[in-house]
């Protein structure tokens, strides 16, 4: 995991290929492998550092995917991506088996939206001996947004992730192997999501890599209600990610890589 940021350092920047027909912001869009694994080579040409492979939108109201289905639409791009590029892959599931297949298919991390509570994950990433997330969520994302509620979400959240951590690595997963996420939108409000974002130092200070992913989500079109479309969000999921990364974010989950790179760039320049 690269150094810590906030000393001007670039965040590392995760470029999201779903390859799902039911995304929230660029679902169907990659409707053969052949097309997910060139958008994947696309972002890597970009500047992103980290590539995440996802089968199965976590959207609110997501219909779930069957593990066969799961695994027929990532594997093949999980090799593409590995048989042209060698660097980091994560395959973004909550299925054990899921992630067993894409490690095996090469991926490095497993990107846990579940944070590991399926039944079998923590033993199955202690063997893997993978990169895990682990984000935090409240609820299920079929029923996470109906009535987020939190006394105080950063300590709520940040207790919850220290307990995963610890969780896991008592299961045999190796404290160095393991990155978390505040979950922004997964089960939260508007007004969750930013006071989790101000609270990042709080979550740097459990003494883990931190994951932020705000790209192009409803929180910005709370802000900016012209943002109706996902897709007209990139102002704003770039000064979500800016601020994020200057409060010690260590990675940005991001679709726009190459105006996220560019961004975090000129950021890190003027930090010095
Ligand atoms: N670690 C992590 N993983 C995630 N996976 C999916 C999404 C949802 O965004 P997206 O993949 O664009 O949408 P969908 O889940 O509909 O495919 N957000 C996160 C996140 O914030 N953190």
């Amino acid at each position: 995991m690269a150094g810590q940021t906030g000393s001007g350092a670039r965040a590392r920047v995760m470029g999201i290929v779903n390859v799902t027909p039911d995304s929230f912001s660029d679902g169907g869009r990659l409707a053969s492998v052949e097309g997910a694994v060139d958008h994947a080579l696309r972002l890597i040409e970009a500047g992103a550092d980290i590539l995440d492979i996802g089968g199965e939108s976590t959207r609110p109201g997501a219909d779930p995917v069957s593990e066969a289905e799961e695994l027929d639409r990532v594997l093949p791009v999980v090799e593409g991506v590995r048989a042209r590029w060698d660097g980091p892959i994560s395959i973004d599931t909550m299925k054990p088996a899921v992630a067993r297949a894409a490690v095996a298919a090469g991926a490095t991390i497993w990107n846990d939206v579940f944070g590991l509570r399926a039944d079998g994950a923590t033993e199955t990433a202690a063997a893997l001996g993978c990169e895990v997330v682990l984000m935090h969520m409240q609820g299920s994302p079929r029923t996470m947004q109906a009535n987020p509620a939190y006394d105080d979400v950063v300590e709520e959240v940040a207790a919850w992730l220290a307990e995963r951590a610890e969780a896991v690595i008592g299961a045999g997963v190796a404290r160095e192997r393991i990155w978390l996420d505040p979950g922004l939108g997964f089960g939260k409000t508007a007004h969750h999501n930013l006071q989790l974002l101000r609270g990042l130092p709080r979550l740097k200070g459990l003494g883990f890599p931190v994951l932020v992913g705000a790209s192009r989500k409803r929180t910005i079109q709370a802000i900016d209600p012209m943002a109706s479309d996902p897709l007209d969000r990139l102002g704003g999921s770039l000064a979500l990610h800016l601020f994020a990364a200057s409060r010690g974010a260590d990675v940005i989950r991001c679709h726009d890589v190459r105006e996220t790179v560019q961004a975090l760039k000129v950021w890190a320049a003027l930090e010095g």
